[in-house]
């Protein structure tokens, strides 16, 4: 079987890749399933482009083989644009989703259905030896409830409804996720590099 090393510790996105890379027959390793240990990689970019660009091609380099990074977050209007770059740690360096999407719930206290709207952003990056890294956005727009709802997914799964759906994100299955979600449309745009693998 092909293999494919994502530099990601993000257990959450892991999920959505290997269900998105299982059609491919394609088996992804995240940086916590490889036997050597990658230390944590500083995301000093203020873009997804350089942070996605940082973690690819430094495990491009750890490795010198072919590498996928994703760098992601939301972008909520009422917000003009936060969380974004800075999704992971929007309430603190502790990376903890609900604090997270709770801290979003209260900036947005108020705010009218109508101007809760924003998008799921996510760009993969591709590093590989000797070559210019590759990058391709995906988007899913929606708008962001007042409460958490759902199970499934992670981070603000819970607070986000996909464009024309009565469910939220994270009441939705990992393969109904898997058709509409930002890491799919961005992963869409890179499907015949993956093909070629
Ligand atoms: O850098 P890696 O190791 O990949 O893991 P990370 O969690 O730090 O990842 P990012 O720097 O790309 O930050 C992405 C954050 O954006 C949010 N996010 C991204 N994709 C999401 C999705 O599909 N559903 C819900 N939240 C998402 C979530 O809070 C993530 O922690
Ligand atoms: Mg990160």
């Amino acid at each position: 079987m092909k293999e494919l090393i994502i530099a990601t510790k993000n257990k959450g996105k892991m999920k959505d890749f290997i269900g998105l890379f299982e059609p491919f027959g394609i088996k992804v390793y995240s940086l916590s399933d490889l036997s050597e240990p990658v230390e944590d990689i500083e995301e000093t970019g203020t873009t997804f482009q350089e942070n996605a660009a940082i973690k690819a091609e430094a495990v491009c380099r750890m490795f010198n083989i072919p590498v996928i990074a994703d760098d992601s977050g939301i972008e909520i209007d009422a917000l003009n644009g936060a969380p974004g770059v800075y999704s992971a740690r929007y309430a603190g360096e502790a990376k903890d989703d609900l604090a997270n999407l709770e801290k979003v719930l209260d900036e947005l206290k108020g705010v009218p259905e109508e101007q809760r709207t924003g998008r799921f952003v996510c760009v993969l990056a591709i590093a590989q030896p000797g070559q210019k890294t590759i990058f391709k956005r995906g988007e899913c727009e929606g708008t962001i409830g007042d409460q958490a709802i759902g199970e499934h997914g992670f981070g603000y799964d819970p607070i986000f409804y996909p464009a024309g759906s009565s469910r939220t994100m994270a009441e939705l299955t990992l393969e109904e996720k898997n058709q509409i979600s930002h890491r799919k449309n961005a992963l869409d745009k890179i499907e015949n590099w993956v093909k070629q693998l």
